[in-house]
């Protein structure tokens, strides 16, 4: 081969190379690239033992219900997954009916507004995002509907995240983010005009202990809506796939037990909340919600040669490809549970706060 034959075929290898690595793979425009995965605010040289201690504590979740350490568990999770969500997913960190015709990220940005829609909000109105991950939610619901969000999350590297994107998208001027655990918020008893959260109060281990606190922030008469991460009425528990599904979906999710749905309703009613209405909007006439989880499996396998070979070279830290993998189960987990209708992770709960007396 001449040298000049050499040369082109040597070009050739490093930008399939560099279209392999950087470009490919990113869920959003100018989103996260392979090159930029790191363990969140984990230095790179612990990631490999935090993950191995997350996955010893989360491998047995009903077990752990009780113990006060899961916040802190939890927080070492999104340090090891929040880059990679970022990466092969968005900014949104939830799912959404798939509606025809529509991508998925107009079905993100619907399934959310919807959320403040119900909240029946005006614009200038104070609300909070209970566990606001990097903010996709906060951006679209504060664009939609001209309030101001205030979001809170566990995860320090999450607030980071959240605060340059809302300054990027130019929103930061409606969009506040707080660094906080929800079960205890530093916020004022009365002080907000609504409350939402998605996907996320499915972390606490105790759900009464959460919507206790919403229902201490939010002012009287106001409302708030959850979509929650439950069992369905088609789980059942001596069926030993179902338990396997349950149990897959909880370790590869930082979920100290899922909750039945029916106990939902009863959460909100034992704190005070009215509840105005409730709905499985994963049930029909919605299209299923984890035919995104998938469609995305080769993506899965390619990410895999990502960040196995990114790991190798040191760039990304040793122990990405073991959470990477964790991921790549928990979706299957995720879509088995979706498919046989055993879990949805959008049980919507509406309640208002009662008016003084
Ligand atoms: C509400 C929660 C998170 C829900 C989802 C946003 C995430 C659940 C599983 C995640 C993923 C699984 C597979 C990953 C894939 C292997 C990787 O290459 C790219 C990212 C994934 C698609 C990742 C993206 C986010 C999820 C879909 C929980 C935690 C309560
Ligand atoms: C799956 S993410 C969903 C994020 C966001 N709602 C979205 O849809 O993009 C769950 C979020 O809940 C937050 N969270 C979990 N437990 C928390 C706690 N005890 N206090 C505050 N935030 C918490 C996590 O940090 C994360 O931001």
């Amino acid at each position: 081969m001449d040298s000049l034959a050499l040369l082109a075929t040597a070009s050739l290898i490093a930008g399939s190379l560099y279209w392999f690595v950087c470009i490919l793979g990113s869920a959003e425009q100018k989103g996260k690239r392979a090159v930029e995965l790191s363990g969140g605010s984990i230095a790179k040289e612990k990631v490999e033992d935090k993950y191995k201690q997350y996955w010893s504590f989360f491998r047995r979740p009903k077990e752990i219900e009780t113990t006060e350490n899961v916040p802190a568990f939890v927080d070492t999770f999104y340090n090891l997954v929040t880059d990679i969500y970022e990466w092969g997913w968005g900014q949104s960190f939830h799912f959404s009916p798939s509606i025809p015709g529509k991508s998925d990220r107009e079905c993100t940005r619907i399934h959310e507004e919807r959320a403040v829609d119900l909240l029946g909000v005006k614009p200038g109105a104070r609300i909070l995002d209970a566990g606001c991950g990097v903010g996709g939610p906060m951006r679209a619901i504060a664009a939609h509907s001209g309030a101001n969000i205030v979001g809170i999350t566990i995860n320090e590297y999450q607030v980071n995240r959240a605060r340059l994107h809302n300054k990027k998208a130019g929103l930061d001027s409606l969009c506040e983010v707080v660094c906080g655990n929800f079960l205890q918020m530093p916020f004022d008893d009365n002080s907000f005009d609504g409350v939402y959260s998605i996907e996320a109060t499915c972390h606490a281990p105790k759900l009464e202990e959460v919507y206790r606190e919403i229902y201490r922030v939010l002012k009287p008469g106001s409302m708030y809506v959850s979509y929650e991460w439950v069992t369905t009425e088609l789980f059942n528990s001596d069926d030993p796939e179902h338990v396997e599904i349950i149990h897959g979906i909880e370790r590869g999710d930082a979920l100290p037990g899922l909750r039945k749905y029916s106990d939902i309703f009863q959460v909100a009613k034992k704190v005070g909340f009215e509840v105005v209405d409730e709905k499985d909007l994963a049930k029909p006439p919605s299209n299923p919600w984890w035919t995104r989880l998938q469609m995305g499996k080769i993506a899965y396998w390619r990410n895999h040669i990502v960040v196995t070979v990114l790991s190798w070279l040191g760039i990304a830290p040793k122990g990405t490809v073991d959470v990477h993998k964790m991921l790549v189960e928990t979706a299957d987990y995720l879509a088995k549970g979706g498919d046989k209708g055993i879990f949805s992770p959008m049980h919507m709960i509406l309640c208002r706060k009662p008016e003084e007396n």
